[in-house]
């Protein structure tokens, strides 16, 4: 990360060998001779680090200090700082006999402090491992709100799902397996998160883990990990999304595209909760509670030979069954308000509103794509109507909406956004086609991580596999 570091210091010197050393380190530097020119390049710049003198003339480092905390928490703070969520860290520069002012600085928010006379490799050290920390606070912060965006409430009092969550809720506080059934799209891992949410480990990690998305011989090393020297390229000990899940929940989606081989070492970690690192000979003891969703009748893949039975009813302690959109009509004016208030996350102004004649149309349509499927019928029509009143025609919607019939996707597009999307879906599914519907080949010749190739698709309602002749996957299409 090259950052943009301001130096703030009465002592030109000091001020000219930091800013040598930080232009040395490949970061910017911008730099101030007091405290109020700092505060107001604070402001200007947006830096992302700041090396603050504690003994400055006038505004001292600490009034600096102070303000800046201030600002942080005012709403009008710089969008760099993510809504004033996060002040830029800031280093004090002490000299000897000010320990105390040091200490303090720490209490008012400071990141670290260094003494003077300090070595340049000194500074850079403690640069180096504050940016670090910063670096992963963003992350964290832009992972907490996307999955805050996009797993938010569970929309809906259709009477059907009301029972279904009265059990989720229930089995919430114990620590039994839940097995989580239900159509593409009807809200299974946002029924999973809820459960974790709602048990006694939600502030533990919740990790998903997509079954079908991760080619099989790769599964075994993402939920159990490995040793060192395990494979070739296994060059020290990495940790599993069991291992990382400690404390927490596993949700284990699509779990009925799992390999036999790999079900029988989950079955052992279900009875007994230990498992072996890939590699490895010691067994590893764990407290992890698990989720599991399909959209497979497992019982018809038991038959076939393809799921373990004993697997199956240690999996299904309690199971829940989300019933598909269609059978839940009466939420769909409640869901589409929903979708319809988070369009502000397109950056569209106005507050989109449906027609009566729009609102009959989504109530009459057969939904095979479930609440994903509205979800992005109403994200194109909030786009393609510009955020006022949503008519029949922004949905795509074939007019007669008779059961089963999908999204009309074949019409030419005409507005910007409706041409964009249409071009990103033609990318992806190009890179589909040119890999034989093999996701994770598909996603490293687009240069993405494969988890954000799989978000793509989901979001795109792509399915990910071959199309159906005639579906609106087809990748000449568009
Ligand atoms: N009850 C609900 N209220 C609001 N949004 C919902 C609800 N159910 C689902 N959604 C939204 O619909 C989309 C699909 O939900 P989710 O990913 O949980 O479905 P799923 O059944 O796990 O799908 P898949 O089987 O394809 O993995 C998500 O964007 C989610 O936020």
């Amino acid at each position: 990360m090259r950052a943009k570091i301001l130096i703030i210091d009465d002592d030109p010197d000091i001020v000219l060998a930091l800013e040598n050393r930080v232009t040395w380190m490949g970061h910017e530097p911008v730099t101030a001779g007091n405290g109020k020119d700092g505060l107001r390049l604070l402001q200007q710049e947006q830096p992302d680090l700041v090396l603050l003198d504690i003994q400055l003339p006038g505004l001292s480092g600490l009034d600096v200090l102070q303000h800046l905390a201030g600002l942080a928490r005012h709403e009008d703070a710089p969008s760099r700082w993510l809504s004033g969520s996060i002040m830029p860290p800031v280093i004090m520069l002490t000299a000897f006999g000010t320990i105390e002012l040091a200490v303090k600085a720490m209490q008012l928010g400071a990141a670290d402090f260094v003494t003077k006379p300090f070595t340049g490799d000194h500074i850079s050290v403690v640069i180096n491992k504050t940016l670090a920390a910063l670096s992963l606070r963003r992350q964290v912060d832009a992972l907490q709100r996307e999955v805050a965006d996009r797993y938010g409430p569970i929309v809906g009092d259709n009477k059907k799902l009301l029972e279904q969550l009265g059990l989720a809720r229930q089995a919430a506080a114990s620590t039994v397996t839940v097995l989580v059934l239900g159509e593409t799209g009807t809200g299974k891992e946002v029924v999973a998160r809820a459960i974790h949410g709602w048990s006694p480990r939600k502030d533990k990690p919740f990790v998903a883990v997509n079954c079908a998305a991760i080619p099989k011989d790769l599964l075994e090393n993402e939920l159990f990990g490995h040793e060192k020297g395990a494979f070739t390229g296994a060059v020290k000990r990495e940790a599993g999304k069991i291992e990382i899940a400690e404390g927490g929940t596993v949700f284990l989606d699509e779990i009925g595209d799992m390999s036999l081989s790999l079900q029988s070492h989950l079955l052992r970690v279900l009875q007994d909760q230990t498992f072996y690192r890939v590699g490895g000979t010691q067994p590893v003891h764990t407290d992890v509670r698990f989720l599991a969703a399909t959209n497979k009748d497992l019982k018809q893949a038991i038959k076939q030979g393809a799921f373990r039975e004993d697997l199956y009813y240690r999996l299904e302690v309690i199971s829940i069954t989300l019933p598909p959109l269609r059978e839940r009509m009466d939420d769909v004016p409640a869901l589409a308000r929903h979708f319809l208030g988070q369009s502000a996350k397109f950056g569209i102004a106005g507050k989109p509103t449906l027609s009566e004649a729009a609102l009959g149309v989504l109530t009459r349509y057969h939904w095979p794509g479930n609440i994903r499927e509205l979800e992005n019928v109403l994200t194109r029509a909030v786009i393609l109507s510009a955020g006022g009143v949503i008519e029949p025609h922004h949905l795509h919607l074939s007019s007669s909406a008779s059961p089963a019939q999908e999204p009309d996707h074949t019409e030419e597009p005409r507005f910007y956004h409706e041409k964009m999307e249409a071009y990103s879906r033609k990318v992806l599914l190009e890179a589909l086609h040119r890999n034989d519907w093999n996701q994770t080949r598909a996603a490293e010749d687009l240069g993405l991580q494969r988890t954000y190739f799989t978000k793509m698709l989901r979001q795109k309602n792509i399915s990910g596999r071959p199309p159906r002749p005639g579906s609106s996957d087809s990748w000449t299409n568009s």
